[in-house]
């Protein structure tokens, strides 16, 4: 490792910490009906966004992160999601299709996810969850570069952010590897980044 990516690496865990706190108290305030309606319902170009594609990537969430599958309940029931997998505690992770009813364990890195024998599937546009974010789609996630290698085996594949809205910096520390998100939803806004959406 380089000293500038020692140095970014380290300036990357000092955010880290304190955007979990900031979560972390953001979500322990919540009012009991701000609970129920944050990201219940799908903004409208996300639905129409949707419509067009044939596997939606989601999460399960952990923690304080916004619990997004209620709103993916109809792709569930259609066999159209699928669910971050991983087969041990290594960098490797892949998507599993997974539908209502069926099973959700606790995989190596302590998420839930689908069972083992659930089938991989690569999907097209991927909802994944952020510790932190900026307004140019710089993303701060967990630290162990999964969804930075997923998305690098995967460039084609959209990524929208999730996150809630106090998870926002001015500007992420970006890493060559780094891949920028293409748009960002939170309780309050979808913001488009880039320009593939
Ligand atoms: N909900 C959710 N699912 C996800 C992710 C995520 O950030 N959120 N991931 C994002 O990449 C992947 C899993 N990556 C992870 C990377 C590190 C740790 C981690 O540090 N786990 C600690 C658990 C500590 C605890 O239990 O409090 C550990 O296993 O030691 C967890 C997940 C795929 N699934
Ligand atoms: N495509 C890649 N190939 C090899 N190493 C990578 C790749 N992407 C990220 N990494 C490495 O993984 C480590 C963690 O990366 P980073 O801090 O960006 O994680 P993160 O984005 O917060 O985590 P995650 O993607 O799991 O949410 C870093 O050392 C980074 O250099």
């Amino acid at each position: 490792m380089t000293h500038l990516s020692a140095d970014l690496a380290q300036q990357k865990r000092k955010l880290r910490e304190r955007l979990r706190f900031r979560r972390k108290h953001f979500a322990a305030n919540l009012d009991g009906m701000a609970q129920l309606a944050a990201f219940r319902a799908l903004p409208a170009p996300l639905t129409e966004l949707l419509a067009d594609h044939s596997v939606v990537g989601a999460y399960v969430a952990w923690g304080d992160e916004p619990d997004i599958l209620p709103m993916f309940a109809d792709l569930a029931v259609a066999g159209a999601l699928a669910l971050p997998h991983h087969t041990a505690r290594i960098d490797r992770m892949d998507f599993r299709r997974w539908r209502t009813g069926e099973t959700l364990t606790k995989g190596p890195w302590s998420t839930q996810q689908p069972a083992d024998d659930a089938t991989a599937v690569a999907p097209d546009v991927i909802f994944c969850p952020l510790v932190g974010f900026d307004r140019q789609g710089g993303r701060i996630g967990q630290g162990g570069g999964h969804y930075d290698r997923y998305f690098a085996a995967h460039p084609s594949a959209l990524r929208i952010g999730v996150g809630w809205s106090v998870q926002e910096i001015d500007a992420t520390p970006r890493e060559s590897t780094d891949m920028a998100l293409d748009a960002i939803l939170t309780e309050q806004e979808f913001i488009l980044c880039g320009d593939r959406l």
